[in-house]
């Protein structure tokens, strides 16, 4: 054999090619040790157990031993596993490969390469004895290959999954098989998700549920510029923070308030978006309405109490004024549609219809619960997905005198804490004529809950009553679990200034109190913050997620003045906007704009015929 040739073939193992399995030769075969040898070799050829598997896989092989290391240091000197070479041949040869580029220096690399050859032999010995199945039964050879089979292709399922967002964080209690929650069968879970955060719907707490889901599996929101998708304008896909033009960039989850409009939103989010929903009672929901946005929506600021507003809305309410949609049938806003139209059976049906086409699953407040599991089953997730703990809720007091509840509102607890200041509640109670006069004043609205109330126990039907009952009780025993895990004096909710965490205090709106909750102390830090989530207010959770997506650029701060939120509702001035604001009046919840001032969204406002409007824009609700 030449020396080039030898060069080239020194790099392979002569046993992993076919001479390995079936050695062709005497000098494989004279490698062999002695039958005393093979005795005393615990890993001797074909050992117990593998024989006749090892056979079956190499039908041809002729069994080859394990050389004993001593004997191939002193034997070897005179064989090779080379045809017609002795080790030292080999070694010489090998040398010689290596002192190709330095004939200049003939000592130095002749060592070197006796060294190289050393190496090699060494490495060729262990070779042979792993891969021809010298050390151990084959099965175990195989078992191992599987096992760094299964573990590669782990590592590569993970990163896959890491990357299309449906890896689970990993947490202490919320790991348990609980987390899970009765089987969802083989369905994946949805990721591409569209929900319409309607007012005062217990939207915030669906809201947080995605937030929590996205922020775990790593989806990417549909955030706005600020806190809201352009509301109360018809929404516009440039409003979304990062997107580049119609399905540039991937969205995941889209959530926050705006008025629905689907051309646009359609340019956003990916086509197999699932998109739902909720819904409230409009007496409830107006009865929220008032208490939260009575100094935004002109029509309830001049309304003493919601009483002497629902027996004649007229009096009141100008359908020209900004702000005035929290007054009336604020649903149908919020979907789109035209909120001052007359109502009619056919246009309240073409409204249905039109939501109907567009969102698969209407929730309802009051139905909380049964509404949670039947989201989670449309959205294939785990129980804990859905679990939540009431946010944005209001401070009620028992009632006095009979009235039924009677919201205690006072001057709104700063966000940073401030004690609250002494005021006097707007009255909320109402009698039972005046709550049929805000159905008919909200006429648009109480279709529409009337038609999604209808659908909704029809689809708990086809769910099933039992299985529905069933998950709704397991529901609620997660919640009180975490709720005695997570949370302080388990799990009562509090006024914004007794929590001790700045960074977790709900923001406030004018006249009502809005109640967040403290984490239990001494908490490991994974289940801390999986609970964190659960409580982290809509703002800062935002603010959060802002930061995630875009860590080069600082969010929009939350106004620390509580008077400038209708928390989490009214528009939010940014801070250029805020300098040059000058309420209307000395009342706490004022929240007025001077012409030439900008938006929480940038946009410029400007005053035409009392009534403040986006430059482009034409003063009444679009
Ligand atoms: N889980 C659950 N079930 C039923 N009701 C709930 C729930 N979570 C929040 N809420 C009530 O929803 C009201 C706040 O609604 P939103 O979060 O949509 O308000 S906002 O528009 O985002 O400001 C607010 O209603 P009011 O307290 O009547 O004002 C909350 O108490």
């Amino acid at each position: 054999m030449k020396d080039s040739e030898l060069c080239g073939e020194i790099s392979k193992c002569p046993e992993t090619s076919p001479s390995c399995s079936s050695p062709p030769s005497a000098p494989s075969s004279d490698l062999r040790p002695s039958a005393d040898q093979q005795a005393g070799d615990p890993h001797g050829a074909e050992p117990g157990g593998g024989g006749a598997e090892a056979e079956a896989a190499f039908p041809a092989r002729t069994p080859v031993t394990r050389p004993d290391p001593s004997s191939l240091s002193v034997r070897g000197a005179a064989r090779s596993p080379w045809p017609g070479l002795t080790l030292d041949q080999l070694q010489r040869r090998t040398a010689r490969c290596s002192e190709l580029p330095a004939a200049a220096h003939p000592h130095r690399y002749r060592h070197r390469a006796r060294d190289a050859a050393m190496f090699i032999r060494l490495t060729a010995r262990i070779l042979r004895r792993l891969v021809c199945g010298r050390v151990g039964p084959l099965w175990m050879w195989k078992a191992l290959l599987l096992f760094v089979a299964i573990v590669f292709a782990g590592q590569l399922l993970g990163v896959i999954f890491n990357r299309s967002g449906v890896q689970p964080a990993v947490h202490s209690i919320f790991s348990s098989p609980d987390a899970q929650g009765p089987s969802l069968g083989s369905c994946q879970p949805h990721n591409h998700i569209m929900f319409l955060k309607t007012h005062k719907t217990a939207s915030s707490t669906v809201l947080n549920m995605l937030y929590r889901f996205g922020e775990e599996h790593n989806l990417r929101f549909a955030l706005p510029l600020g806190y809201q998708l352009g509301y109360p304008l018809p929404f516009n896909a440039h409003r979304v923070k990062g997107y580049r033009g119609p399905r540039v960039v991937e969205f995941h989850i889209m959530g926050n308030h705006m008025r629905f409009n689907k051309m646009e939103v359609e340019k956003v989010m990916p086509a197999d978006t699932f998109y739902f929903s909720i819904i409230r009672d409009p007496v409830a929901l107006t009865e929220s309405s008032f208490a939260y946005y009575k100094e935004v929506a002109p029509a309830f600021r001049k309304a003493k109490g919601l009483g002497e507003f629902a027996d004649d809305p007229n009096k009141y309410y100008d359908p020209r004024l900004r702000n005035n949609q929290y007054a009336r049938n604020l649903l149908w806003f919020d979907f789109g549609l035209d909120h001052n139209a007359n109502f009619s059976v056919a246009l309240a049906q073409r409204g249905e219809d039109l939501i109907r086409r567009t969102f698969k699953l209407v929730l309802i407040s009051e139905y909380f619960d049964q509404s949670m599991i039947l989201l989670r089953h449309a959205l294939c997730w785990p129980l804990d997905a859905v679990v939540s703990f009431s946010l944005n809720a209001r401070q009620q007091k028992p009632s006095v005198g009979g009235v039924s509840g009677i919201w205690m509102g006072k001057a709104a607890a700063g966000a940073g804490g401030g004690r609250p200041q002494a005021r006097t509640p707007p009255n909320l109670s109402l009698t039972e004529d005046q709550r049929e006069k805000l159905r008919q004043w909200n006429a648009l609205d109480w279709y529409l809950y009337k038609a999604f109330n209808r659908t909704f126990w029809e689809e708990v039907d086809r769910f099933g009553r039992k299985q529905m009952e069933r998950e709704v009780a397991l529901l609620k025993m997660r919640r009180e679990h975490l709720a005695r895990v997570c949370l302080r004096d388990g799990g009562k909710p509090v006024e914004a200034h007794r929590i001790r965490d700045k960074n977790i205090r709900p923001f406030q709106s004018g006249f009502v109190r809005i109640l967040g909750y403290e984490l239990e102390p001494g908490l490991d830090n994974a289940t801390r913050m999986s609970c964190l989530r659960m409580i982290r207010p809509e703002i800062q959770y935002k603010d959060l997620l802002d930061s995630k997506q875009f860590p080069q650029v600082p969010p929009i701060q939350a106004p620390q003045n509580p008077m400038l939120l209708a928390a989490g509702a009214g528009p939010f001035l940014r801070p250029e906007a805020r300098k040059k604001e000058k309420p209307v009046g000395s009342e706490i919840g004022v929240r007025t704009m001077e012409e030439g001032s900008k938006d929480w969204d940038g946009s410029r406002l400007v005053r035409r015929n009392q009534t403040v409007v986006r430059g482009s824009g034409t003063g009444r609700s679009p």
